[in-house]
């Protein structure tokens, strides 16, 4: 038997012409309207970067690959890295790990927090991809101590900072990715990319919960520089641009909802991402800092984990097994 480790990860285009064949991707194979093609292409254009002229990947590739790059030089055996909407494909890798002998994958994905629509699709992908091969894997590692400690280090300068130019205590506003409503809701069949005919779902997903408990622990962490419960509150981001509720708190009504309190800033931590994208870059830094400014509120961001080495050694305890994460028992897919 021959065993290596695997990360899953999102994947994101290369260049801004590849966006409706990504979303694609993302939506299972339905199409979107053209007006959110050219919504998503505009909001990519925004935090270029230079991608589009080929200088350097962009930033969420750039990050995810350094992140498996990092966990391989810790673990000093090789990892592979497979994406799900976009280049390197989760089976191309998979063909990959074959080829060079591997017969069991253990796989990880670049999401602590547990969803079907994320989690989820990664799984499905993986076991259509892994036929023969056993996998053992990881569904979610939400709760990981040292996980909690490097959205801690990231949060604790930005935080003393925003109070010191403030004048005050600044509240922190916890995020996560939203998911549509019907996706958290017991006996819901219908979720994003799911098969014609997936059967319904027996219980809740368990990501809100997952989501607000990353946050709780991160507070617990920042209790040491005199954190406290007052000083946080968690909202769901990024709803989706098209079809159905989303989950909320949004993050422009709690928005509003500090201003209203008397707040004069508040302090962005996203502990549902592990680097940077375009949730981040255009959702944060540009649009939820304009609304911010338009209701007289300043905005700091926590700056993202990307290479921090205490996330790699958050991966390594869970992919040694040090840490006992959620994992489904090893099967043959
Ligand atoms: C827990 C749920 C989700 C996480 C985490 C998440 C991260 C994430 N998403 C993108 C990029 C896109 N996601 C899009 C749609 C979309 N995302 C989720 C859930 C999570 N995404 C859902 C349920 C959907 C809807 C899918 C559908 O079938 O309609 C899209 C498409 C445009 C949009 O709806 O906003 C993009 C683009 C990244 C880069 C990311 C983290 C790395
Ligand atoms: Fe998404
Ligand atoms: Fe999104």
């Amino acid at each position: 038997m021959k065993e290596a480790v695997l990360l899953l990860a999102h994947g994101t285009p290369d260049v801004l012409g590849e966006m409706a064949e990504y979303l694609s991707k993302v939506t299972g194979g339905r199409a979107l309207p053209q007006e959110v093609v050219e919504e998503l292409q505009h909001r990519y254009g925004e935090i270029g970067l230079g991608w589009e002229l080929g200088e350097e990947p962009p930033p969420l590739t750039k990050w995810t690959l350094t992140q498996g790059f990092l966990l391989e030089k810790a673990l000093g055996t090789k990892v592979y890295v497979g994406m799900r909407n976009w280049h390197p494909y989760i089976a191309e890798v998979v063909d990959e790990m074959r080829a060079d002998g591997v017969t069991r994958i253990k796989a990880l994905c670049l999401a602590p927090q547990n969803s079907r629509t994320s989690v989820g699709l990664y799984r499905r992908v993986l076991m259509d991809a892994a036929v023969g091969m056993e996998v053992e894997f990881v569904t979610g590692w939400a709760e990981q101590p040292l996980l909690a400690q490097a959205f801690a280090e990231k949060t604790w300068p930005v935080w003393a900072q925003a109070c010191a130019e403030a004048g005050r205590r600044v509240p922190v506003l916890f995020t996560a990715h939203s998911v549509p409503c019907r996706t958290i809701m017991t006996g819901a069949a219908s979720i994003a990319g799911a098969r014609p005919g997936t059967p319904v779902q027996a219980t809740p997903d368990p990501y809100p919960v997952e989501a607000k408990r990353t946050a709780q622990l991160v507070a617990e962490k920042l209790s040491v520089v005199g954190f406290t419960e007052q000083d946080w509150v968690f909202a769901f981001q990024s709803q989706g641009i098209s079809g159905g509720p989303w989950i909320g708190p949004t993050v422009e009504d709690t928005l509003k909802a500090l201003k209203e309190q008397g707040e004069v800033g508040v302090v962005m931590q996203p502990v549902g991402f592990l680097c940077d994208h375009v949730e981040i870059l255009y959702d944060i830094d540009i649009a939820f800092r304009k609304t911010a400014e338009d209701l007289g509120l300043k905005l700091w961001r926590a700056e993202s984990l990307n290479d921090s080495a205490t996330l790699v050694e958050a991966l390594v305890e869970v992919v040694t097994g040090r840490y006992q994460a959620d994992v489904d028992e090893v099967v043959v897919a």
